[in-house]
């Protein structure tokens, strides 16, 4: 192997370099096998004087056709083109430049030159002292183009084919040089390990390469690589190091965009409790001054003990509630959740991340995630009898007013859905927290509605908990089964109406609230009030607008709408065709008393639409409880015949006045004769007495 090893760098392997010429019969050796191979042909491969590498490179050299004996002269590039590749590498040059400085100050009075050539090949930076050159003027230019095939063997076509450092003395350059000097060089690759450009020393000096065997310039040759070297080396360091800034830099931004666009308070501390970093919600939550100066988190906490908590804490904490303390003295809630950094060596909390957000909103979003969902609005109420189109009218009208609203109607009447249905159209956005009275024992009806502090009484929970009223604010509180109430709270909850102020259990801190109370009850309230079991003065604060629903028995043909809507809704979510409900059955429907109201009527098509098979709903899919007791009209003909259409049960005020009118005009027609009233109603006899009797008529 004719190259010796100078530098085992990590990255690159070991250098390319020539021979150290130990001894002076080699250095001749060299100058030989240059000789033979120009003028005699002989392959300097066969040489042990030259590198492999080298002896190649004479090779191609020479089949490029370029002239040994014409002196050493690049090409140059066209100036604009040479302004533009500068321009394009600035940042790499300035990087090269800001190297080269310090060293020129401690160089050496003899003459050197570092050069910079770009991945190409281009001499795109120059500089250097030639003192003790002849001519004082060197023969490289910035712009030169260094390219095996133009000018033969020089050091940047070997350093960047072969990827490691170089060094070249004079006689090897393939074309003549005129010079005496040492030429040194190595990349400068980019984290990818692409080749940014070579870094090239030049040592001049004439005595090195006429008597290179001594030891003195062997060691300046040795140092001269391992200068370069190090100096690329420390270029690709910095060039490392600046990504890295810029990355960080450009991290740094996006989390100031990031924290900017984020709707919650972010606000970062060091193990200080010094705010580091903090958003403009955060400010706003902390009422800090957009210029004003950060100081330090436990200013804010009316419990200063608290600081520990956020940034001792190795773990993430989430929400809890904390107290902030304005310098005014005014105090405010919100919500808390923190996450320590930690240093990665010790492991120690060296920064916390908080996110703030202010209990109100806190719990306005969590009421509508998991409060009720106020599903329905008017539309969806179904009910074209003259009854519900008041009832309807009446409650729209309500719902735009901001007082508290009553429901009153027996069980499934549907008043839940009017309490939605006037939420919706109040305040869509806001929350809509419902609260069943009956369903709950006294206790827990107390903390549900108005909230505790943490370890208010035996297992409450640590960190308290809003009640329903917090989370009903700005919104919509449905009290259902207002009538179940117990009475003891009845009296805090008119206290919260009147002052629009809630405590938490085991507080001491009333908070302002805003809510519309929708109150429902199947019960007479009248009758509760006299038993003192429900409070007049609540009562008169919630019934300021009363809205009775009616009973489903009172709502005429909107019970056949009401059953086939449940049928088609039953049967699309199950998949099965839609049957359709006889017209007898239709009687047997709309004669029923329907004690369960809406829910019952439901439950019962879907009790005929599991029945069916037919595509058609006979008497026998229906619940028997329907059927039993017989219809007042045997057949839809005798509606019609007695008179009576679909349009005149929807204006009937009820079924009874209906029956009754209809038994009526049956008489009428049998010329008061009972028996053939009956027959003409297709009921028995007995049936007709128990009617007329029920309906008080004279016969
Ligand atoms: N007019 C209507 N149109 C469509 N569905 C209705 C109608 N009325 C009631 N419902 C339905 O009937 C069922 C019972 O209604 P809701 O729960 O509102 O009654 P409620 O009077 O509040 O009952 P409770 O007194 O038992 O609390 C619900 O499934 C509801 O969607």
């Amino acid at each position: 192997m004719a190259f010796r090893i100078f530098i085992q760098d990590e990255k690159m392997g070991p250098a390319l370099a020539v021979k150290s010429y130990c001894s002076e019969a080699e250095w001749h050796g060299l100058l030989k096998a240059k000789e033979d191979f120009l003028v005699r042909d002989i392959d300097p491969r066969l040489s042990t004087c030259v590198s492999q590498e080298l002896a190649e490179s004479w090779i191609r050299s020479r089949d490029y056709g370029v002239n040994p004996n014409k002196m050493f002269s690049p090409l140059t590039l066209p100036q604009d083109e040479l302004e533009n590749l500068i321009n394009t590498n600035k940042q790499l040059i300035d990087i090269v430049k800001s190297h080269i400085m310090p060293f020129c100050q401690l160089a050496s009075p003899s003459g050197y030159e570092i050069a910079f050539h770009d991945r190409n090949g281009i001499l795109i930076f120059l500089d250097g002292i030639s003192k003790s050159l002849e001519h004082k003027k060197s023969k490289y230019k910035v712009g030169m183009v260094f390219q095996e095939e133009t000018i033969g063997t020089n050091i940047f076509s070997l350093c960047k084919r072969y990827a490691k450092p170089v060094q070249l003395l004079a006689p090897e350059v393939y074309a003549t040089t005129g010079e005496f000097d040492i030429v040194s060089a190595a990349n400068i690759m980019n984290e990818d390990g692409d080749l940014l450009g070579v870094l090239v020393y030049r040592q001049i000096n004439q005595q090195l390469t006429e008597k290179p065997w001594l030891k003195d310039y062997q060691d300046i040759r040795l140092q001269t690589l391992g200068f370069i070297t190090a100096m690329a080396q420390s270029i690709e360091a910095q060039l490392k190091l600046r990504k890295s800034y810029f990355n960080l830099e450009t991290s740094h931004k996006m989390l100031e965009a990031m924290l900017h666009f984020f709707g919650e308070g972010i606000v970062i501390i060091d193990s200080n409790g010094d705010i580091i970093k903090i958003n403009s919600e955060g400010k706003r939550i902390l009422r800090v001054g957009e210029n004003e100066p950060e100081t330090n988190i436990s200013q804010y906490l009316s419990d200063k003990s608290r600081q520990i908590d956020l940034i001792g804490n190795n773990n993430f904490v989430d929400y809890y509630e904390e107290i902030l303390q304005f310098p005014n003295n005014s105090t405010q809630s919100i919500m808390i959740s923190s996450y320590p950094i930690k240093n990665q060596i010790s492991n120690q909390v060296e920064a916390s991340v908080l996110r703030l957000a202010e209990t109100k909103k806190f719990n306005a979003m969590a009421a509508k995630r998991v409060g009720t969902i106020a599903r329905f609005n008017f539309q969806d109420i179904i009910g074209e009898s003259k009854t519900m189109q008041r009832v309807k009218l009446m409650a729209n009208r309500f719902a735009v007013s901001t007082e508290n609203v009553l429901l009153l109607g027996e069980n499934g009447t549907g008043k839940e859905l009017f309490a939605q249905s006037i939420h919706n159209k109040y305040r869509p956005n806001q929350p809509f927290v419902a609260l069943n009275c009956a369903a709950f024992p006294r206790n827990l009806i107390e903390s549900e509605l108005f909230g505790y502090e943490g370890g208010a009484f035996t297992g409450a929970e640590r960190t308290g908990r809003p009640g329903k009223i917090e989370l009903a604010n700005k919104g919509t509180l449905f009290l259902d089964e207002i009538g179940d109430m117990p009475y003891e709270i009845q009296a805090i909850l008119l206290r919260v109406l009147q002052d629009k102020q809630v405590m938490r259990i085991g507080g001491h801190r009333s908070q302002p609230v805003g809510f519309r109370v929708i109150a429902s009850t199947n019960q007479d309230l009248h009758r509760i009030i006299k038993d003192k079991q429900f409070r007049e003065d609540l009562y008169y604060r919630l019934s300021i607008l009363t809205i009775e629903i009616p009973p489903l028995r009172e709502r005429g043909y909107d019970i056949i709408r009401l059953a086939n809507y449940f049928i088609k809704n039953y049967s699309c979510r199950m998949g099965w065709p839609i049957p359709v409900i006889r017209d007898e059955v239709q009687e047997y429907i709309l004669a029923y008393h329907w004690p369960g109201n809406v829910r019952q009527l439901e439950n019962a098509m879907i009790y005929a639409c599991n029945m069916t098979e037919g595509g058609y709903i006979d008497l026998s899919h229906l619940p028997i409880e329907i059927t039993e007791n017989g219809t007042p009209f045997s057949s839809n003909s005798r509606l019609v015949q007695a008179g009576r259409t679909e349009q005149d049960i929807d204006g009937a005020d009820s079924l009874k006045e209906l029956e009754k009118k209809m038994l009526q005009n049956f008489l009428d027609k049998a010329d008061s004769n009972i028996v053939k009233a009956a027959k003409l109603m297709g009921i028995s006899r007995s049936t007709m007495y128990r009617k007329l009797k029920k309906y008080q008529i004279n016969y």
